[in-house]
């Protein structure tokens, strides 16, 4: 767009439109990053102003001219807000800002988080304001390193091909001592499942300190392969209060052979890509879990979509991200959730804004990552479960294993067997949607372990309206 040299340069405040970052003809370059927020400007403002004022304060602006523009060729370091959608029946904005790829560092998560969602979000003029999704050119995905190992690298680690994985998350969450924690392990293993999980708070607390942990949970992973003959994990976490901590406990994991480790969302990103780094160097695998980031994804109108954090995730390098279940106890659209997986798992898609995509991605031969469905989730649901996500996929049953009637490593039995069951109904060409009740109730008649998961958890559901499901908005092409 042709500025008004003088308009451009004159001293004071002047409109973020008028001082270029808005450009309704701008063409998008195949390398730059692309961003759609969702804006609620305040009553009067121009939504145009406000795209533009966001596209500013995510890159060059500040809140008035400045003279020192002048020494560097500021059109090309400028984000250009390029649409403004209204969201029908709303006071919301769709915003698209691309963004030159010259303004982020190389494989530097924090740098695009700090350039991005550094400040905008505190705007006054906005009422609110929400990253939506963002494309990553092929050219910046391919300056990080992705994941330590990905899906099909894992499989091959563990020797496990054509089922979803399963595991658990060791209850209580907190308070058990070591021993009784690895007898937890234990049981669950040797009753059938693939992993056990630390949850996300069990880092080195007095009841019990992180070597202790490790000692007893490593046993109980070392017994349950000699019985079973299968490879056996158990999430370590090794989320701890400084990066010197991180390296000590992942060190001390694999040196009791551990083939995965674990680590929180609220170390920040820098310390998950350093971790990523490690896990590749030491043939380890990673698996992150999300905590926190309810606390900016949920809202519709405000905060970070997590659709947003899974592709930096990918780009940071993990092997596991918690993507939600749909049907277990916390928020989950299942359009909005398959759009995580496939943010997650996918190569090379389009724009689906039926499942909350705004912008097609390519991720080059970037490994996917194994997406975690986790919390509130039992056997009854399997059917449910593999329909929505398909094979590459953890389920994670920690009550539903933990709480089986029958004891723990029974549970453990009745999730395998369900799962084993519908993944063969499904080989067999079975509409498991449908027939799925059906099929788990006569896989039940040679296993007690599952009936009585099935008697104990049948009439458990958790129906509620989603906070977040996609709006059909047409996204742009380019
Ligand atoms: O402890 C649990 C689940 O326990 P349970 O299986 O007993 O409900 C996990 O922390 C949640 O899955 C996290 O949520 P998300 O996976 O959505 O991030
Ligand atoms: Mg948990």
């Amino acid at each position: 767009m042709e500025q008004d040299a003088k308009k451009r340069w004159a001293s004071g405040v002047i409109p973020y439109k008028e001082m270029g970052y808005w450009q309704p003809d701008y063409e998008v370059k195949d390398t730059d990053v692309i961003a759609a927020f969702r804006v609620v400007p305040q009553e009067g403002i121009d939504p145009e102003e406000a795209a533009a004022a966001v596209a500013g304060e995510s890159s060059t602006a500040t809140w008035t001219v400045v003279w020192t523009d002048r020494l560097t060729t500021y059109e090309h370091y400028q984000g250009k807000a390029f649409r403004v959608d209204p969201v029908p029946g709303t006071d919301q904005y769709i915003a698209y800002i691309a963004y030159d790829i010259d303004l982020f560092e190389e494989g530097s998560i924090a740098n695009l988080a700090s350039s991005i969602i550094g400040n905008v979000f505190g705007f006054k003029a906005l009422k609110s304001l929400r990253l939506e999704d963002m494309r990553i050119p092929l050219h910046y995905v391919k300056t990080f390193q992705g994941p330590a190992h990905g899906i099909v690298m894992e499989r091959e680690m563990l020797n496990k091909y054509g089922r979803p994985l399963l595991g658990a998350t060791t209850k209580p969450k907190l308070g058990l001592s070591a021993r009784n924690y690895g007898r937890v392990v234990y049981e669950a293993l040797r009753g059938g499942l693939d992993f056990v999980k630390d949850d996300e708070n069990i880092n080195s607390q007095p009841f019990m300190r992180w070597r202790d942990r490790f000692l007893y949970a490593m046993e109980a992973v070392h017994r349950a392969m000699a019985e079973t003959g299968e490879i056996k994990g158990h999430y370590l976490n090794v989320t701890g209060a400084t990066m010197e901590d991180i390296y000590e406990r992942a060190e001390f994991a694999k040196e009791l052979g551990s083939v995965i480790v674990m680590i929180d969302l609220t170390v920040g990103y820098s310390a998950i890509q350093s971790l990523a780094k490690w896990a590749r160097r030491n043939s380890v695998l990673l698996h992150l879990h999300r905590a926190g980031h309810s606390t900016f994804t949920r809202q519709k109108t405000h905060g970070v979509s997590f659709r947003v954090i899974a592709k930096w995730m990918r780009l940071a390098g993990v092997d596991h991200l918690h993507a939600g279940t749909v049907v277990g106890k916390l928020e989950g659209d299942p359009n909005i959730t398959k759009g995580y997986y496939q943010t997650l798992r996918g190569m090379k898609y389009d724009a689906d804004p039926r499942l909350g995509l705004f912008f097609e991605q390519d991720w080059g031969s970037m490994p996917a990552v194994m997406p975690v469905a986790s919390g509130g989730i039992h056997a009854g649901q399997v059917h449910q479960l593999i329909d929505l996500f398909g094979e590459d996929v953890i389920f994670q049953f920690g009550g539903g294993t933990i709480g089986h009637p029958m004891g723990i490593a029974a549970g453990a039995t009745a999730n395998r067997v369900a799962i084993e069951a519908m993944i063969q109904a499904r080989n067999e060409g079975r509409d498991i949607l449908r027939e799925g009740p059906e099929i788990l109730e006569k896989a039940a008649k040679w296993s007690p372990e599952l009936r009585a998961a099935l008697d104990v958890w049948k009439d458990v559901t958790f129906n509620y309206a989603s906070t977040d499901t996609p709006d059909v908005v047409a996204t742009p092409t380019f």
